[in-house]
């Protein structure tokens, strides 16, 4: 049995810069990872099937459009002969929460065939699979911190990140990305307006970091919190806890981040927000 950690997607920014010609917003995004996340399981053998358990397995669902399962045959479309097997996926990450839960599995996936089969981490049929699976998936499968552009198969070099130490705070509303999106109301072949992303100097330290971020963005911000209004709720909670250096939505929503300066102050601004909404998911987290 081979494993591996699907870990949640964090866009400390994103800037959308128009809209392609195929539909897509082209965008910038700093992205970094958690730890923690899902656990995905593979037993290699010829039959591909999915076992889905943890507390957010009913809102992914195993059916055949899973994540995991579209990934896999992505791949086997891509490489002859390839051996799938039996998936067991633990799912805790919310669902269609703008944290890639779905996206970080399927990379998940490739990573296990790719170790099944001796695939290299660059070879080119297994990033095909990841961008056919969904914009998202390609920078999850190294899980490190970069930039991503185009509509998100444009990685950057790995960017060494001071360790970040976060609050992550999702108030329990699923937020489907493409209305998102499209109710940024762009045409095809529009650009839109907006400052320039801020430069992000490979090994920052974390004070000029939070300084870079403050100048950054989550152009889908307004757009999601139309949609899900809780979301100012909790942007509004993450700002008023002690220590609050930087709060901001991660994706499409609803999952919102705060950034803080020890990771004793992200502890306690989580226990202060446990205690006020004990129903929202809140976790802490250490940004990498
Ligand atoms: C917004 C972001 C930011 O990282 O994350 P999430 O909120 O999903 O976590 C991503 O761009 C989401 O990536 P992902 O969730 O993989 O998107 P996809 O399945 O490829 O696309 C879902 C839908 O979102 C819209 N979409 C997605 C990516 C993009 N660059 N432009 C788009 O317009 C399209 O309408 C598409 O049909
Ligand atoms: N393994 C999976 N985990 C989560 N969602 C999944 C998975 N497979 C398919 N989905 C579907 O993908 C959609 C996006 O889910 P997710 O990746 O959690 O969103 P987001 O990127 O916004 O966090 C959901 O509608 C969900 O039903």
């Amino acid at each position: 049995m081979l494993t591996t950690r699907a870990p949640a997607k964090i866009n400390l920014t994103l800037h959308i810069l128009g809209r392609r010609e195929d539909g897509y917003h082209a965008l910038e995004s700093l992205v970094a990872f958690t730890g923690g996340g899902d656990t995905l399981a593979l037993a290699p053998g010829p039959a591909l099937s999915l076992d889905i358990s943890g507390p957010t397995a009913p809102a992914a669902g195993a059916g055949d459009d899973n994540l995991v399962l579209r990934a896999a045959r992505n791949l086997a479309a891509r490489v002859e002969g390839l051996t799938l097997g039996a998936f067991r996926l633990e799912k805790r990450l919310p669902v269609a929460a703008g944290i890639g839960g779905g996206s970080s599995d399927a990379a998940a996936a490739l990573r296990l065939l790719a170790r099944a089969h001796g695939l290299a981490a660059d070879d080119s049929r297994l990033i095909d699979a990841a961008c056919a699976t969904g914009s998202d998936v390609s920078i999850c499968l190294l899980a490190r911190a970069r930039m991503m552009r185009g509509a998100g198969e444009a990685l950057g070099p790995p960017i060494r990140l001071p360790i970040l130490p976060a609050v992550l705070v999702n108030p329990g509303v699923a937020v489907a990305t493409a209305p998102v999106f499209a109710a940024l109301g762009l045409a095809k072949g529009a650009r839109s307006a907006g400052a320039a992303h801020p430069e992000i100097g490979d090994g920052a330290s974390a004070e000029d970091l939070l300084v870079a971020l403050a100048k950054g963005r989550n152009d889908l911000e307004d757009a999601a919190c139309l949609q899900a209004p809780v979301i100012v709720d909790a942007l509004a909670l993450l700002r008023a806890t002690r220590g609050c250096r930087l709060a901001r939505m991660s994706g499409s929503g609803a999952t919102c981040f705060a950034l803080f300066a020890t990771r004793q102050a992200a502890v306690r601004a989580a226990r202060d927000i446990r205690a006020q909404c004990p129903q929202w998911w809140v976790k802490t987290a250490a940004l990498r």
